[in-house]
């Protein structure tokens, strides 16, 4: 059972208890958890190539199993990993025994973090997550206030428009089953003019934005510039 969620935090008890009920399946590259597996070496690459990992202080918010924490901690980051699911944060630490890799899991909310640690990294991600708040603009706001100034925030999250619902939800959840039906709620994808107004909102500016695509016939995920479904976003807050 989770740790109960105190009434002020930005989160939806019902999907932090999803990933919960999934956790002990994180680490299983056939699960349910397949897609972030798929796409963690492309967005990781991504970052690294836009920031240079190795040496640098990152916090990955919602980081759930620590796919993405655990593979900036190879790249040579010092990470920080915070999730509101107990669950999947013992599956994140049990998995550092079986890696060697090292990274610093803690269940906290975004916003509490960021009022007790502002400006304290030089990167923060927040993958995969935003679609499973109630009120992403606070998510990203924290986001914002955790980054050092000139520091770097990257956001994926899924695009909304039939397109999106069709891959997303019809495709992945109910053809395909890539995903529990219920994983995602389609009136909680953001467009990415509304992500990148919400970033403005917050104090950061648009560095660059990259699609990432599934090919159900090959099977194989790749970066471009088709941002229909999936994307994600690098922003860099003011010096
Ligand atoms: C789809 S998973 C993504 C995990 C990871 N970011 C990745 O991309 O590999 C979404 C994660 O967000 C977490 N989550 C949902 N709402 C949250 C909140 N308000 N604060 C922190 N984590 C949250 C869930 O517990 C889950 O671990």
């Amino acid at each position: 059972m989770n740790a109960p969620l105190q009434q002020s935090t930005n989160a939806d008890p019902a999907e932090v208890q999803k990933f919960s009920d999934l956790a002990h399946r994180w680490w299983d590259p056939n699960s349910e958890f397949k897609p972030l597996h798929d796409i963690n070496p492309l967005r990781t690459g991504w970052i690294d190539q836009a920031i240079g990992l190795n040496g640098k202080k990152i916090i990955d918010i919602g980081c759930g199993g620590g796919l993405l924490s655990e593979a900036m901690a190879t790249e040579g980051a010092n990470v920080t990993g915070i999730d509101l699911s107990d669950k999947a944060l013992g599956v994140a630490k049990l998995h550092l025994l079986e890696s060697g890799a090292k990274v610093d899991y803690r269940h906290i909310a975004a916003e509490t973090m960021a009022a007790e640690h502002p400006g304290a990294f030089d990167a923060v991600t927040c993958l995969e997550m935003l679609e499973h708040v109630p009120d992403p603009q606070q998510t990203i706001d924290a986001c914002a206030q955790l980054v050092k100034h000139g520091g770097d925030v990257f956001l994926s999250t899924l695009n909304r428009n039939p397109k999106a619902y069709l891959f997303a939800i019809i495709g992945a959840e109910y053809i395909l089953n890539m995903l529990p039906k219920g994983t995602h709620d389609y009136a909680k994808f953001i467009k990415p003019a509304e992500l990148v107004r919400m970033a403005r909102h917050a104090g950061l500016d648009l560095v660059s934005m990259v699609g990432m695509s599934y090919n159900p016939l090959t099977k194989v995920y790749s970066l471009g510039n088709d941002t229909s479904v999936n994307y994600l976003v690098h922003l860099r807050r003011s010096v």
